[in-house]
């Protein structure tokens, strides 16, 4: 048996779980700040600002040179690659910057959908090729975690056993490499909210993809406490017409949850998935409080619910960097709040902070 090959030595784990455990601790939780280009690109028009790499560049000193005090909330940053090796404006490199302030620096290492010929136009996710090279360099420039994206989608027989077995493997395989090379691994396996099923279907496939999720990382004798889950919360469809409460989802969420994910892991940061920010703060927050066992670290790591507000702010304009950094520090404490059980909802949120973010077929 494997137990004879130990897959980590007891100081990478000691290293792993470390890692891990800052990045979740005390109410903090991820900035996903690693769009690709292309998704970049889409948040960019919404404003009407042009996908350059300077505009890019911009956008993203503005969020990292927030105040200090956004260590209290924000315990770790995904970067695309492009952002790993940018600069702010003084010269100095975005990753020291958030190193400076005790932030943990992590990267995207997923390369996109490839289909799953005979499926309902299901895809895996490519980027295995290569990637213990590539997760050397980057633990070298200052990488401590990296992020993969599955996408499963709810549909007519969706999702198969095939894409389901497929993405959890191609996860497991992605983590182990991972942790060889010294980064926690984000495990992110996603059920998109696209369609019209209700909260007890999502449920039910969540827990068939997670359960999935984690014979394959045993398989792989990937070691749990030195890895993060980034799943999806429980939600019903986007074009469900039954609406559900924040403790309504935070029920069937911390259900599956309970039922699939290893006391182990030391923290669940969900993605935000195209809900409103304040959407993602309430059901967060109602997550942290729901009377079930809880043994991992509830937390967050939005991409869209982090930054709606701050780039309607933005506008392109560099005038607009203190209003920006305020709608960024604004939403990093609510949903620190929120992953403590302690967000108090005001009335004075800001419209964009209500605005659907739901994009059709979010898959890159
Ligand atoms: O759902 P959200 O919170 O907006 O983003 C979740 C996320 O995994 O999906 C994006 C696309 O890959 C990433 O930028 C981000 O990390």
């Amino acid at each position: 048996m494997a137990y004879r090959f130990p897959a980590l030595t007891p100081e990478q784990k000691k290293e792993l779980s470390e890692i891990a455990q800052r990045i979740v601790a005390n109410g903090k939780g991820i900035l996903a700040a690693d769009e690709s280009v292309g998704t970049m690109g889409n948040r960019l028009q919404r404003i009407k600002v042009e996908n350059t790499e300077e505009n890019r560049r911009q956008f993203r000193e503005i969020l990292f040179t927030s105040d200090n005090s956004m260590n209290q909330s924000i315990g770790g940053v995904i970067l695309f690659h492009e952002t790993l090796y940018q600069k702010d404006s003084q010269g100095k490199l975005f990753r020291n910057i958030l190193k400076e302030k005790g932030i943990v620096v992590g990267i995207k290492l997923d390369q996109g959908a490839a289909p799953l010929a005979g499926t309902n136009k299901e895809t895996t996710i490519q980027g295995l090729d290569g990637l213990s090279e590539r997760c050397a360099q980057y633990k070298k420039d200052g990488a401590d975690f990296g992020k993969w994206r599955a996408v499963l989608r709810i549909a007519d027989q969706c999702p198969s056993s095939l894409a389901i077995q497929e993405n959890a493997n191609a996860l497991a395989r992605y983590a182990s490499i991972c942790q060889q090379n010294g980064l926690v691994p984000i495990v992110e396996p996603e059920v998109i909210p696209d369609g019209d099923h209700d909260l007890e279907h999502c449920q039910y496939v969540t827990e068939k993809v997670l359960a999935t999720v984690y014979k394959a990382l045993n398989d792989h004798h990937v070691f749990l406490e030195g890895t993060l889950l980034k799943p999806n919360m429980v939600t019903a469809g986007h074009a469900c017409t039954k609406k559900y409460t924040p403790e309504q989802v935070a029920m069937a969420t911390v259900t599956a949850l309970h039922r699939t994910v290893p006391a182990a892991v030391p923290g669940i940061c969900f993605l935000s998935g195209g809900m409103s920010e304040e959407d993602a703060t309430l059901n967060l927050n109602a997550i942290n409080l729901c009377p079930l066992p809880r043994p991992w670290k509830l937390s967050f790591s939005y991409g869209r619910a982090l930054q709606a507000s701050a780039l309607a702010a933005w506008g392109g304009k560099s005038a607009n960097k203190k209003a920006t950094q305020e709608a960024f520090m604004k939403r990093a404490l609510a949903n620190s709040q929120a992953a403590k059980g302690q967000y108090i909802h005001s009335s004075s949120s800001g419209a964009a902070s209500t605005q659907s973010l739901f994009q059709a077929s979010y898959t890159y």
